[in-house]
């Protein structure tokens, strides 16, 4: 049986039970430890729906070959058709092999018979020498021989080329459909990333989809292969006797009845990664990564989890125990039906060859073709499950290259504005997140003048980072409209848009590369530009720290390099800055860019972008009022609305929110 439909829904269950809230006992981190399996999809079992499922399974499977090979044809024409070929021969040879050892075989008899029956006074059993025989039957059977050996070599070159080839195939399809997904990727709106179910699809695409093409293809050539072995054997036996023919195919029928059955047991006990081995894998995951290290250690979680993951573990192994035992057993068995009928059929066979009516040679073949169709019908089942599930992982993977990027690009953009002043005003806008109940932006409106600062202020959750994300294009909003010098940015090319906009977020990216790099990276056309990095390091207030590195600019930042320096958080937050000032954007962007610095770091820092600001328009957030209280203009947000704006001293003269909030601040350092 395959799992057919019944998988399919069984994994939208998984992703369904994920977005719903989980019990405390169903943590695995307290509570019982007999975490159930998930229930077996509930489909009749009788012989007639396995084979049901299995019928729709091999349609919905075999419509994914074609585009396997259609992207075996793009990675490499060459090798697609030397492994056709190989294929053919391959799945031929045994059958030749079979065939020459029965023609051997039966030339020896007839060689013995003739010259045999020239002594016919001979009682003891004789043994005859190679001398002894007509020179025509020796030449027979050393052409036989010969030919025999041409096969084994063939045999050779067959594997050594089918090795290579797919070695090959599988490096240039891995690359290209890597290529395909980063590709991509690269084109995917924020959305996608910020949505979990679409984020497992992409790290899917990205980690298994790349070998699956190739396992698909070798395992529907390996079926094709055995097909052709099954096939051309059968053929060769109804030549020499129909009644063999018969036998052949029949004596493996109960292996296929018990291959059915366990084969799909043990493939939905693969896929179906169990509830209690996730939770297995979160606790090993939260004493041996080194993000949580410091937290666990120091509420001495490391000996609780290792017990829970320990007790976890004696139920899945119990489990395991029980389901491999059944499944072998009970394979064996059904096996032994199998290896008795050919048994019987075997010595049936030898009886008549005795009496004559059949050859020693057909007794030969028969044991060959026997054999090689038992083998087969095993093959074909694991190479058709093979199958099965690698086109589960390439659905995954045409289904990422299929979603589209959601930000829409005009088909012909509105010029941007030259020079473009950096006069931004939010007209209305509104923003709910795809599948939010609440909006995160509520008919927001403002204007912020060219070269203005200003901040935004608002507990957490009000909306700041939200509004940021609209105005840099990351989203599109659900209401209103947001201009940039008059201009709708929705009509304005998005990648134009954002080269105009230089940005610190909140979680800034620090990448293992130098610390010039790590600067570069902020304007691709700067990248090796070393006086333009080094004057964006000094803005940023990093540029003495990076002096005195061990190879200054040079120095690899991060721990994927052997000598890579670690850096203070405060110290990535200013590289993440000077990232941000090497590029010469009208519009700066800074989202909590002082939220790691010290005190006199962040004075600095704004002492230093009065001056950098200079001719930009900067918008930034923060919740440090010490920072917020310099900007020319203050915005509120409270809950999604905007609620005050104002100056400073406007907003403590209104005596509202920003004025309770500042006073809350500034009355607990004052306090201390
Ligand atoms: N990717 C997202 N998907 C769904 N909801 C989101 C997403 N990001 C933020 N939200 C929600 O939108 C609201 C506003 O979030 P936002 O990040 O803009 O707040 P913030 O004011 O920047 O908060 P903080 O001060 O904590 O950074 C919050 O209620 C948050 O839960």
């Amino acid at each position: 049986m395959m799992p057919g439909g019944g998988f399919e829904s069984m994994m939208l269950r998984r992703r369904r039970n994920r977005l719903q809230p989980q019990t405390v006992a169903d943590s695995g981190l307290t509570g019982p430890v007999e975490i159930p399996d998930p229930a077996p999809p509930n489909q009749p079992n009788d012989f007639k729906s396995r084979y049901q499922r299995l019928s729709e399974s091999v349609k919905g499977t075999a419509k994914a070959l074609p585009r396997v090979f259609r992207l075996s044809w793009q990675a490499s024409r060459p090798l697609t058709i030397t492994l056709l070929i190989v294929t053919v021969v391959s799945g031929l040879i045994p059958t030749a092999t079979a065939y020459v050892a029965k023609i051997l075989m039966d030339a020896v008899v007839e060689a013995i018979q003739i010259h045999g029956s020239t002594r016919p006074d001979q009682t003891v059993l004789y043994i005859p020498m190679v001398g002894d025989f007509t020179v025509t039957s020796v030449g027979k059977i050393v052409g036989i021989a010969a030919f025999q050996l041409v096969i084994f070599i063939l045999q050779s070159v067959a594997t050594m080329l089918t090795t290579v080839s797919q070695q090959l195939l599988q490096e240039r399809m891995t690359l290209s459909i890597r290529h395909q997904v980063m590709a991509h990727a690269s084109r995917l709106h924020l959305s996608f990333f910020e949505d979990s179910a679409s984020y497992d699809l992409l790290r899917q695409a990205d980690r298994e989809a790349p070998m699956r093409p190739m396992s698909m293809m070798n395992s529907a050539l390996g079926l094709g292969r055995m097909t052709i072995t099954f096939s051309s054997m059968i053929v060769l036996l109804i030549t020499v006797s129909p009644l063999l023919a018969l036998v052949a195919l029949l004596a493996p029928v109960p292996l296929f009845i018990s291959q059915s059955k366990y084969g799909a047991q043990s493939f939905i006990l693969n896929y179906m990664v169990s509830p209690i081995r996730r939770r297995m894998d979160y606790l090993s995951s939260l004493v041996t990564t080194d993000t949580y290290a410091k937290e666990v250690k120091l509420f001495g979680l490391g000996p609780y989890l290792v017990d829970r993951f320990e007790r976890l573990g004696k139920v899945y192994y119990e489990r395991q125990r029980r389901m491999i035992r059944k499944k072998n057993v009970a394979g064996t068995l059904w096996g032994l039906i199998s290896t008795v009928t050919g048994s019987a059929i075997y010595l049936y066979i030898a009886l008549r060859a005795v009496s004559g009516e059949l050859t020693l040679g057909d007794l030969a073949l028969y044991t060959a073709a026997a054999a090689s169709v038992q083998f087969s019908v095993g093959g074909l089942f694991s190479s058709f499950s093979g199958m099965y599930e690698n086109n589960l992982y390439l659905d995954t993977l045409y289904r990422f290259l299929g979603t589209k990027p959601e930000i829409d690009r005009p088909e012909s953009p509105a010029a941007m504005p030259q020079p473009l002043r950096g006069h931004i005003t939010f007209d209305h806008v509104s923003f709910a997140y795809p599948g939010a109940e609440e909006p995160a932006l509520k008919d927001v409106s403002f204007d912020i003048q060219p070269g203005e600062t200003v901040a935004v202020v608002g507990k957490n959750g009000a909306g700041k980072s939200t509004l940021i994300k609209l105005l840099c294009r990351l989203y599109d909003p659900t209401g209103g409209r947001i201009l940039l010098d008059g201009v709708d940015i929705s009509t304005l090319d998005p990648d134009e848009l954002q080269r105009r906009i230089s940005a610190v977020f909140q979680d800034h990216v620090s990448y293992q590369a130098t610390a010039s790099e790590n600067i570069g990276l902020g304007d691709l056309e700067h990248l090796a530009d070393k006086p333009r990095i080094e004057q964006a390091a000094d803005r940023a207030g990093i540029a003495t720290r990076i002096e005195r590195l061990p190879r200054g600019y040079d120095s690899p930042l991060g721990r994927w390099f052997d000598e890579g320096v670690s850096l203070s958080g405060g110290e990535w937050q200013k590289i993440a800055l000077g990232r941000a000032f090497l590029r010469e954007a009208p519009i700066l962007v800074l989202d909590e860019p002082t939220s790691a610095l010290d005190a006199q770091a962040e004075h600095d820092l704004f002492v230093r972008l009065r001056q950098l600001a200079e001719g930009r328009t900067t918008l930034y957030i923060s919740h440090r009022f010490s920072t917020v209280r310099q900007a020319d203009r203050i915005i509120l947000l409270e809950h999604g609305k905007l609620v005050e704006q104002g100056t400073h001293a406007e907003l403590m003269e209104l005596d509202g929110g920003y004025a309770e909030l500042f006073t809350l601040q500034a009355s607990a350092y004052l306090d201390a």
